[in-house]
């Protein structure tokens, strides 16, 4: 099965970012060993002039092109719902993509997003045509809202961004999941290892986006292709229906007063 963004499906359920890796090469290598059809690229933090010069856009581009990879532009370091919408306009200008994972930053310290200004610029960009990615906090009421303003995708987190904490609150984003079963829903930051992606999947989450785990591995490749491993046995187990949790011990091992065969 394939995951639909705006209409768009996509084979793979892993999307990926482009920062912090050791060497432009080694993050080529990890995004193709990913798997992932869709990147982010941050146009505030990997802003050429900051890169010693270097063309990392047109890098991302050509690596886009090449293995119909799609970009994803975000607003990562915007506090502000303007100064996300400035960025956004100029994104879409360059990459030529209604598409925008939008990031509005409320707090320095973990990086929560701030779910006022968020809606604030969601509402904003909605109405100038783009088609939003929002990453959010796990709160039910804020993704509810960000669905009836019209995000067909939802990104609620894991854990703060860089943290590697995996899925802090699985109940909370299973109730996000529940209530919400016509939204695209996609955990995004604070993924730390493959387990982490294969619990959102069995949530029921449509995908996972990360960066950190893989970028900071200490093989980044061999990272991304167990990522890919990841998404594959999440997705799976998805779809063979997870037995339901028991409160006490059954046996598992048949006794002559116990059946040996399951009754479905
Ligand atoms: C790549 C990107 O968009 C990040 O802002 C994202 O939220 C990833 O977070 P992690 O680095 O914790 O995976």
């Amino acid at each position: 099965m394939s995951l639909s963004v705006y209409g768009t499906e996509i084979d793979s359920r892993l999307l990926i970012g482009t920062a912090l890796y050791p060497s432009p090469a080694i993050m080529q290598q990890a995004v193709i060993a990913s798997g992932a059809q869709v990147m982010t690229l941050s146009l505030k933090r990997q802003a050429p002039a900051e890169q010693g010069g270097q063309m990392i856009w047109q890098y991302l581009q050509q690596l886009a092109d090449e293995h119909q990879i799609k970009l994803l532009p975000n607003t990562a370091g915007c506090k502000t719902a303007n100064e996300a919408v400035t960025l956004a306009h100029m994104s879409r200008e360059l990459f030529q993509t209604n598409w925008l994972k939008l990031e509005v930053i409320g707090d320095d310290y973990n990086l929560q997003p701030d779910p006022i200004e968020l809606l604030k610029a969601t509402k904003a960009l909605i109405d100038d045509g783009f088609q939003i990615l929002p990453y959010c906090t796990d709160d039910l009421v804020l993704c509810q809202r960000l669905y009836d303003l019209g995000c067909e995708v939802i990104m609620p987190w894991a854990s703060p961004i860089g943290t590697g904490k995996g899925l802090m609150n699985p109940y909370n984003l299973a109730t996000i999941r529940s209530r919400l079963p016509q939204a695209t829903l996609i955990v995004d930051a604070g993924i730390g290892k493959p387990s982490d992606a294969v619990q959102a999947l069995e949530l029921g989450y449509d995908g996972v986006l990360l960066n950190s785990a893989v970028a900071l591995a200490s093989d980044p490749v061999a990272m991304a292709k167990a990522f890919s491993y990841a998404m594959q046995a999440g997705e799976l187990a998805q779809q063979a229906g997870i037995m339901p949790e028991r409160q006490t011990a059954q046996p598992s091992t048949p006794t002559l007063d116990t059946p040996f065969w399951h009754q479905t």
